[in-house]
């Protein structure tokens, strides 16, 4: 039996609407999740560990007595470093050095100027004291999610690295303890959802209270977030994945297909729209996904979320398919196209571009360098991948020469008392020479 996908044409006349349907970040953050994760972070404020220990035995179906269940500690970290097979420790190392190659470069530096009258001013990059790392652990374990976090957290010199990870049933994924070890974290506790994001904004007994949260979740993490946004930083809005493939008609449609599948596989939730001006073409990656699958191992999460959330969507031709990529503002955007350079210039928003047809999103995820931590939901217009500057903070840096504090006096004299703030004026008149 083959699964029903939405089949939209820009030139229905309702597409707008159904455009908008599709795309309500609503429809997924509801107003029960809203409720739930309001009152997770009430009880962890008031009642710190208790309230921790005990959601976590619910929602994770674990059976901690106490938060020394609930912590694992840096020689836990280092056996599952030791005992992974050869393969998997090789490839963990091959991401981790170019995850952090690729960071290396977005490190900012701290900046200053002298003017002529021996005034400076400039910018001082700071990194941040404390921070917490959000690693999914929910549906799938997320030892790559471990290095996208904490990597560029080391590379911008954040002192400490506090990360929690859901472990439902309470089983240990060794590849994510291993990558905790590598990336050099400083404590882990197996703690997930909103109530792991509580623990970090406010503290309890046991888990310190940090400066910014960041990292991905679904759809309770990044309700809980933004929830805390203000008593803490956060990162962005990176719920649950997306992938946009914008083709013309041209590529495998078994390899689309399988692109589509690859962030559908993560939850329900996800989202997965190919945009194409060939309608034949269409037809054939919707061949491809049903004859696809029955092969694959999530094939429950899949059908649920391409069910749920997909679109298929010819468009009138692939600058149609641009604009409308632009609106969308997907986490990722593969464009499948043989000269993908040429559209660059007209791609505004997008979390990360995934360039040609041999360029799959699932590259990205792994080992290509950058981060795949990225903003859902259409954030991508005003929010970009996690990355150092997400961990330095700026303070700007002024100092007055006498002749500059004078000149400037003046300056700032005249401003004052236009905004009748006396005191402000008189410290500057203070400074100003006879
Ligand atoms: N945008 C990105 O950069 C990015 C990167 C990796 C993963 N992701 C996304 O992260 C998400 C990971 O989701 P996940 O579920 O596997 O792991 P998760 O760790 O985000 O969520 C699991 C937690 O959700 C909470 N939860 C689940 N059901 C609940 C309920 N009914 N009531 C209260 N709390 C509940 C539980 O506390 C559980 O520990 C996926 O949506 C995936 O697509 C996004
Ligand atoms: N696609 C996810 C970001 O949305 C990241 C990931 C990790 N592992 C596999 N995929
Ligand atoms: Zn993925």
């Amino acid at each position: 039996m083959s699964i029903s996908i939405r089949r939209l044409d820009t030139a229905q006349a309702d597409f707008d609407q159904q455009l908008e349907a599709l795309l309500a970040w609503e429809s997924v953050s509801d107003g029960k999740v809203n409720e739930i994760v309001n009152e997770v972070i009430a009880r962890v404020r008031a009642e710190g560990d208790t309230a921790l220990v005990e959601y976590t035995n619910r929602f994770d179906r674990t059976s901690a007595s106490s938060m020394q269940d609930l912590e694992l500690g840096q020689a836990r970290l280092q056996q599952a470093l030791n005992g992974l097979p050869a393969d998997q420790r090789a490839a963990l190392e091959k991401a981790a050095e170019r995850v952090r190659a690729y960071h290396e470069r977005q490190k900012g530096e701290s900046w200053q100027y002298t003017e002529a009258d021996g005034t400076m001013l400039g910018q001082q990059i700071t990194p941040m004291d404390r921070v917490g790392i959000y690693v999914p652990g929910g549906k799938a374990a997320y030892p790559s999610s471990v290095l996208m976090n904490a990597l560029p957290a080391h590379v911008a010199g954040v002192k400490e690295i506090i990360m929690v990870v859901p472990t439902p049933e309470g089983v240990l994924n060794e590849l994510v303890l291993a990558a905790a070890a590598l990336a050099g974290v400083d404590r882990v506790f197996t703690l997930g959802g909103a109530q792991a994001v509580a623990a970090l904004a406010y503290g309890t007994q046991t888990v310190p209270r940090v400066d910014k949260i960041v990292g991905p979740g679904n759809i309770f993490v990044a309700t809980a977030k933004r929830a805390v946004f203000g008593t803490v930083g956060i990162d962005m809005i990176a719920g649950p994945s997306e992938i946009l493939v914008l083709c013309d008609g041209l590529t495998d449609p078994d390899w689309v297909a399988m692109d589509l599948f690859s962030q559908a596989e993560h939850d329900e939730d996800a989202q997965s729209i190919l945009l194409c001006p060939d309608a034949d073409y269409i037809d054939q990656v919707e061949a491809s996904i049903n004859k696809l699958l029955p092969t694959m191992e999530r094939r429950e999460i899949i059908e649920i979320s391409l069910q749920n959330r997909a679109a298929l969507i010819k468009v009138a031709d692939m600058e149609q398919g641009t604009a409308l990529s632009n609106r969308i503002a997907p986490e990722h955007l593969e464009l499948s196209v043989a000269d993908p350079e040429a559209m660059l210039p007209q791609i505004h928003h997008a979390g990360a571009i995934f360039m040609g047809r041999y360029t799959a999103e699932a590259l990205g995820d792994y080992c290509a360098g950058p981060n795949h931590v990225l903003p859902t939901s259409g954030t991508a217009r005003f929010s970009s991948p996690l990355g150092v500057y997400d961990f330095q903070k700026r303070s700007s840096l002024i100092m007055f020469s006498a002749d500059g504090a004078s000149e400037m006096g003046k300056v700032a004299s005249v401003l004052a008392r236009g905004e009748s703030l006396t005191a402000h004026a008189r410290s500057a008149e203070y400074r100003i020479k006879d």
